[in-house]
């Protein structure tokens, strides 16, 4: 498999355990890749050194399997870049901001930048110091998307958009895999994440708490139960013995199965059980496991 985003031990510290520490990961041709922590966790940080606005202190990266200072433009003809803080030329109409990006891409063809502008029900004729706050992302995005680029890098695309523009976005991205592009996205929204990321790199103050597969993270989620039993004796007597259980609430305790279902039935059958009941739940809970995880004890759910 093709290797198009090769990050190793990269470093970009701003003192005080702030920045970006030793971070390595690597991104396949064809992937969507979600990259995910908590506010002031370095996803920013990490995409702008990638784009080489900043620089990092050690560690390298290659696009494309090569290194930007070598081969800066071949890369950025084939990467769209979204920021996660837009700064457009304010005094332009929307439209002649596109154009202009266009041209200066050495590119003629208007005919998918007009597709986009209406696939996102965009304005484009007005002032861009004018437009709202949604107005300017969906700018953004046509801007980012505009020239197909092979390799899309995204800084929280869907703030400021409203539901359903969200939901175009996602439709968008699944296209765009479908095509062969390639996607590393930060993202603020778990559902976005869930519905369109093959795996997700989780960092936090800098450093990498885990690399997860989407499909192995819908399958934990997919074996967690909640169990009720009789009474208080029975819960503690299970909580003293049982490793499985990952939170406990009055009676009931949620268990998530790791091994075949028929042991743990086996397990609960020498308790007074009197509710087994499968949990229909999204990813977020998982993913706030996963955030609320110090680095050391994440070594262990590390996929690399
Ligand atoms: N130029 C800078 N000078 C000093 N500190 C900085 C600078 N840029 C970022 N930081 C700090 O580095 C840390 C990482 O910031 P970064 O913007 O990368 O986080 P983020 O994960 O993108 O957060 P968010 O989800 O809030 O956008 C933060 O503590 C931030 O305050």
């Amino acid at each position: 498999m093709t290797k198009i985003i090769e990050v190793a031990n990269l470093t970009k510290s701003y003192g005080q355990n702030k920045g970006v520490f030793n971070l390595s990961f690597e991104i396949f041709e064809g992937e969507v890749y979600g990259f995910l922590g908590p506010n002031g966790a370095g996803k920013t940080t990490t995409i702008r050194q990638l784009l080489g606005f900043i620089f990092p202190q050690q560690g390298e990266f290659k696009l494309f399997g090569k290194c930007l200072n070598e081969a800066e433009l071949e890369i950025k003809r084939d990467l769209g870049y979204l920021p996660g803080e837009i700064v457009f030329f304010e005094h332009m109409r929307g439209i002649d901001f596109l154009n202009y990006i266009l041209e200066l891409r050495g590119l003629t063809d208007r005919t998918y930048m007009m597709e986009l502008i209406t696939y996102f029900e965009l304005d484009a004729s007005g002032y861009i110091k004018k437009m709202s706050k949604g107005m300017k992302q969906k700018l953004g995005l046509v801007c980012c998307f505009m020239h197909q680029p092979k390799l899309l890098i995204l800084d929280e695309p869907t703030s400021g958009l409203d539901p359903l523009m969200q939901k175009k976005f996602i439709d968008l991205i699944k296209q765009k895999k479908r095509e062969g592009a390639t996607i590393f996205m930060s993202s603020h929204s778990f559902e976005e994440i869930e519905k369109t990321c093959d795996r997700v790199l989780i960092i936090k103050e800098g450093r990498k708490l885990s690399i997860e597969s989407i499909d192995e993270l819908k399958n934990k989620v997919s074996k967690t139960y909640l169990v009720s039993f009789k009474d208080l004796e029975e819960k503690r007597r299970f909580l003293l013995n049982d490793k499985d259980a990952i939170t406990a609430d009055n009676l009931d305790v949620m268990i998530r199965i790791t091994t075949e279902l028929n042991k743990v039935l086996l397990k609960l059958s020498t308790y007074d059980v009197t509710k087994i009941e499968l949990q229909k739940e999204s990813l977020e809970r998982l993913f706030i496991e996963l955030y609320e995880t110090n680095a050391l004890e994440s070594e262990a759910v590390t996929h690399e």
